[in-house]
């Protein structure tokens, strides 16, 4: 898969009154070279029908375009991958469906890290890092099992969870070079700013370069 550094999701419950395109357009501007769409009210339709148009947006910036839990989506609407949880299917079934596209793995600790690995995912999520709305019954797994994952995983990883502007150092120390955020782009009064400000201290560890 194409390198990226910063991942941004949808949460159309932080940005009432703005459309969905709008907000994540700005974030594409801003510097988000991944996009995840994440629905967990809509129907399947409606999320085909925002599939569609964000595919159609990242296909413009050239940006990488990812649906969350819906295979069947993501396939319909030929995003570049699908993001699964542990509890979707297995990524032996997933892989036979999506051929060659992308697909992340969401995961909480060592073992779910290594299978998914040795499983062939793309890349795997690594959180949720610190407590969060957006999920709120998850279980922070610390920026020490971003340590572990950084030891000994070798596929791309992205922090993920409760990761806003104030805290996202701790996550960089802890050897993340990939962060992912909900809810500190989309309900930024400037999503924009708030990617760019991302990209500033993401830049600071890497010195500029996609790692
Ligand atoms: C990049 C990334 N990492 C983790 C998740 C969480 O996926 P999951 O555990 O399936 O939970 P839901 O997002 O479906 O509620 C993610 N979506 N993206
Ligand atoms: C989808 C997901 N998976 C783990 S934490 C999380 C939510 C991240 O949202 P926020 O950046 O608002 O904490
Ligand atoms: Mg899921």
């Amino acid at each position: 898969m194409r390198e990226f550094r910063l991942y941004a999701i949808t949460g159309e419950e932080y940005h009432p009154g703005r459309s969905m395109l709008e907000v994540m357009e700005e974030a594409i501007k801003g510097g988000a070279d991944i996009v995840q769409l994440r629905d967990k009210k809509g129907t399947k339709r409606e999320i085909l029908e925002k599939a569609y148009a964000l595919r159609e947006l990242t296909a413009r910036y050239n940006v990488t375009f990812i649906v969350n839990d819906h295979i069947d989506i993501a396939l319909a609407c030929e995003a570049d991958g699908v993001h699964l949880g542990q509890d979707d299917l297995p990524l032996s079934e997933a892989r036979k469906l999506m051929g060659k596209r992308i697909i992340g793995i969401s995961t909480h600790r060592i073992e779910e890290a290594r299978a998914a690995e040795a499983e062939g995912a793309d890349y795997i999520g690594v959180g949720p890092i610190f407590p969060t709305k957006t999920k709120e019954h998850a279980k922070p797994v610390t920026t020490e099992y971003i340590k572990q994952v950084e030891r000994e995983i070798k596929i791309p990883y992205v922090a993920i969870g409760g990761i806003k502007l104030h805290n996202v150092d701790d996550v960089l120390a802890a050897g993340a070079r990939r962060i992912c955020a909900v809810s500190e782009i989309v309900g930024s009064p400037d999503p924009a700013e708030t990617c760019r400000a991302f990209i500033r201290k993401i830049e600071a560890y890497t010195g500029g370069d996609k790692q």
